[in-house]
């Protein structure tokens, strides 16, 4: 038997990136950028590194029959969260992972120790991804996509996300909204209006947040209208009768949570007061600022990794296979580069690796499936997944907060102060007013008084000069 491939542990020993990196890896650049941004603080988050799951799938009916006499490529041993990978009868290579889910992990399991941390963390404030990597038929789209409208205990990690997010929020205070996308011959298109194509990927060059304005936003406030939503988005989606798999997806589709959260009743920062002598509006001591926290987050289900020659494509299907090869390869140069700590990161060689930016290398807290099956007949193809997994263990991104000031209820708090300021001000005046009217009115009598005295001692004067 061979060592672990990567670290001993695979786990604790992940290197961090070089502060020292040049300014062409976009990563880093990102992460300068955002480090000064607020009351100029270093807000440049805390290493969190990509943790990665393996998941069997169990052998289906073809294998059932064709394999019969030969075991399985791998031997999982979940409770030291390793795997075997086969060379032959005599030799195997063996692999650490952060889980090792079997061929009988419930659906349940899986959301739980894959995803739930990650939507955990986007619910305090953090953008998160969670995201499927595998050959065709492995069970990306099951471990992900699942409804479970024949079996809840089928409910994929989206429906499970989803049932945790509306679970928690307040739809007072917060809001929740959803895109739902896929990424089809290197085209954005959106699958819930899918007259809409060719979607812009935007970046803002201050932050390196990712954006596409030009997608569907559903605002959500029940599981049954999210449900539905995936429905139209999976009739929508690209699939085609591979050789690998009579459902093959031919595209890579990706559902975008935005949580927008009053910070209300979290950790909320203290506010600088002003004095009243001072410049700029008062707020007196004690006050806090109001903030808001907007996190997203990305559920990604990659198409298949499957070799073009095995997949049996031709036509219009190799050109799609070629499509999805070359993202995935990109994609995988950007993870190679990452866990080498090179000072460029392609990031700029597909649209996958683009909007997948914050994901690997950037502020968000990511985990990643990768899907495997136990065929002997496809150990390349398990072996490259297992290596891309192996990979992205050392990728280690900088998660941070995704807080902001919520100005529009600064803004309505400042405007409820000034006027009670105007109204105080007002009364203030009055009094002065009503003040200057009763001295005039004194003073008036008072001259009344002196005049009368004053023609008094005028009369006296004249009666004793007589
Ligand atoms: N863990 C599992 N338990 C039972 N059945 C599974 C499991 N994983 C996958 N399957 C079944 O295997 C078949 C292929 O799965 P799925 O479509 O999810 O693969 P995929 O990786 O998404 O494929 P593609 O990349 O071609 O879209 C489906 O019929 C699915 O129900």
């Amino acid at each position: 038997m061979k060592p672990l491939a990567p670290s001993p542990t695979g786990l604790t020993s992940a290197p961090t990136r070089p502060k020292s990196a040049s300014p062409g890896s976009s990563a880093v650049q990102r992460r300068n950028s955002t480090s000064s941004q607020k009351n100029g603080k270093d807000d440049s988050g805390v290493p969190g590194r990509v943790r990665v799951a393996v998941r069997l799938r169990p052998r289906n009916t073809e294998e059932l029959a064709a394999d019969a006499d030969f075991g399985d490529c791998v031997e999982l041993l979940p409770e030291l969260k390793r795997l075997k990978l086969r060379k032959n009868n005599w030799d195997c290579e063996t692999y650490q992972f952060d889980e090792v889910l079997t061929e009988t992990a419930s659906q349940k399991r899986v959301y739980e120790v894959v995803a739930k941390p990650v939507v955990e963390s986007v619910l305090e404030g953090y953008n998160g991804t969670v995201m499927a990597y595998g050959q065709t038929g492995t069970g990306k789209t099951f471990t992900l996509g699942r409804l479970g409208e024949e079996d809840c205990a089928n409910r994929g990690i989206m429906v499970r996300a989803l049932e945790d997010i509306l679970a928690d929020i307040s739809f007072e205070h917060d809001a929740v909204t959803v895109s739902y996308l896929q990424l089809y011959m290197e085209s954005v298109q959106d699958l819930l209006t899918p007259e809409r194509d060719n979607i812009a990927i935007v970046e803002d060059p201050k932050t390196g947040d990712v954006s596409l304005p030009g997608a569907t936003l559903v605002e959500l406030r029940d599981q049954k209208s999210f449900v539905e939503l995936l429905q139209t988005g999976e009739a929508n989606r690209f699939a085609a009768n591979t050789k690998l798999n009579t459902e093959s997806s031919r595209s890579h589709a990706i559902l975008l949570v935005n949580v927008k959260r009053s910070a209300k009743n979290k950790q909320e920062r203290d506010f600088a007061s002003h004095s009243e002598n001072g410049n700029g509006v008062h707020v007196s001591k004690g006050h806090r600022a109001p903030t808001i926290r907007k996190s997203k987050l990305l559920i990604v289900d990659l198409a298949g990794s499957e070799r073009v020659d095995k997949s049996g494509s031709e036509g219009h299907q190799l050109e799609e296979a070629k499509a999805i090869n070359l993202s995935l390869t990109a994609l995988g140069k950007c993870i190679n580069a990452l866990a080498e700590n090179s000072p460029h990161i392609p990031i700029r060689d597909s649209k996958l690796t683009r909007l997948l930016r914050d994901s690997f290398g950037g502020t968000a807290r990511t985990s990643l499936i990768i899907t495997i099956g136990p065929s002997p007949r496809h150990r390349g193809e398990t072996a490259s997944t297992i290596l891309f997994g192996q990979r992205a263990m050392r990728v280690e991104n900088m998660v941070k907060l995704k807080e902001e000031f919520d100005y529009k209820s600064l803004c309505r708090r400042l405007e409820a102060e000034l006027d009670k300021l105007i109204a105080e001000n007002e009364r203030q005046a009055q009094a002065i007013l009503d003040g200057e009217e009763d001295m005039q009115r004194k003073l008036e009598e008072a001259s009344i008084c002196v005049a009368e005295a004053e023609s008094k001692f005028a009369a006296a004067s004249e009666v004793s000069s007589c």
